[in-house]
């Protein structure tokens, strides 16, 4: 079995980033002005890095760490999420080029809004991305609170995040790394994508090195020679897979493709992606969510569910909830809200 770790269907984008200030000083904040890379697209407008002000570390990812970050000029809120790389390895900071590139072109509800992105020489170079402040922290961190949701939530966590990959997808770009703590949950409860570290856009036809989470990849990802991903796969059909682990997880309230007690080790986790038939859905589920899971959760990506037909599934849509989206959200008690207190 070949584990795949390369990116095989994508460029590595060329983006138009000023050249980096000249090096004078190691302070985060205080050296030379850094060069806005991307634009703001909302109307908030973030021109200097320096009118930001850590406030407190929300938290940390692979490279790079996230802050909470206060804005002088507009008294607002963001994440800073700061990404570190040596500016002398192009191949490390390839990556972290493309997920700016990507979030120059994302603008849905769906999606944690980027706001400004900039490049600076300090600790050897720094991509530093001004994002939506999502007050909620990750649906990780709800899982590890609340260990189970329930499926009305459930069914609203998978609604925001098809609708989101409904919109990444039309833009043809793959997120390729959608589990809990990608998804932020924001005050009003509502639940977006974010983190497109290891995201592509199809058809740009490049090699690039690269790799999501394991635990929620793809048979055709993890395997792609028994499940002919390599050449035909256009990585769509895997963030519908990664959407049927979150929301099995979800009600199970523990990764739900090895056993409970199982040693996680690497072969129970391809065991479990690849081959495992046998999948750990409570007696009480309803019909509707066990019909949606093995939609998302079919091995193969030519037979597995599309975002379009998961968003008419019935367990996502016309579900006769006890409470409506709406009336969830309108008072501030969110989606998340509502689950723990329904
Ligand atoms: N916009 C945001 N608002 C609030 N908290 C955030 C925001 N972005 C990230 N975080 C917090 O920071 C943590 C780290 O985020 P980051 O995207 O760097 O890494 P990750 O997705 O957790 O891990 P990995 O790098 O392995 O994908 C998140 O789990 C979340 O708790």
């Amino acid at each position: 079995m070949t584990l795949v770790r390369k990116r095989r269907h994508q460029q590595a984008l060329r983006l138009s980033l000023p050249p980096p200030p000249p090096p004078s000083s190691t302070d985060d904040f205080h050296s030379p002005p850094p060069q806005p890379v991307t634009p703001p697209t909302s109307p908030d407008i973030i021109e200097n890095l320096s009118d930001l002000s850590k406030l407190a570390v929300l938290g940390h990812g692979n490279g790079g760490t996230v802050y909470k970050v206060h804005h002088q000029r507009s008294s607002s809120i963001y994440a800073l999420k700061v990404l570190r790389f040596n500016n002398q390895n192009n191949n490390a900071a390839a990556p972290m080029m493309r997920e700016a590139e990507i979030l120059k072109r994302v603008d849905s509800q769906f999606i944690v809004k980027c706001h400004a992105v900039f490049h600076t020489i300090s600790g050897g170079g720094e991509l530093c991305f001004v994002m939506e402040h999502m007050e909620g922290g990750s649906l990780y961190e709800a899982l590890r609170a609340h260990e189970r949701l329930s499926e009305d939530v459930i069914s609203r966590v998978a609604q925001c995040v098809l609708k989101g990959l409904q919109y990444l997808h039309g833009t043809k770009i793959v997120h390729g790394d959608i589990k809990p703590s990608n998804l932020l949950i924001n005050a009003k409860g509502e639940i977006k994508i974010a983190d497109f570290g290891v995201s592509w856009i199809v058809g740009s036809g490049n090699v690039e090195c690269c790799m999501g989470t394991c635990a929620y990849m793809s048979p055709e990802r993890v395997d792609p020679e028994r499940w002919d991903g390599d050449d035909n796969a256009d990585g769509f059909a895997g963030d519908v897979w990664s959407v049927g682990v979150v929301v099995l997880e979800c009600l199970v309230g523990h990764y739900p493709l090895i056993r409970m007690g199982e040693k996680p080790d690497w072969a129970a986790l391809i065991w479990g992606i690849c081959f495992g038939e046998r999948l750990e859905i409570p007696e009480s589920a309803s019909p509707e969510f066990r019909s949606f899971v093995r939609r998302c959760l079919e091995k193969d990506w030519r037979k597995r569910g599309s975002v379009e037909e998961l968003l008419q599934h019935p367990f996502v849509n016309n579900r006769s909830f006890t409470t409506s989206f709406a009336s969830a959200t309108s008072n501030n008690h969110g989606l998340l809200d509502f689950a723990f207190h329904a």
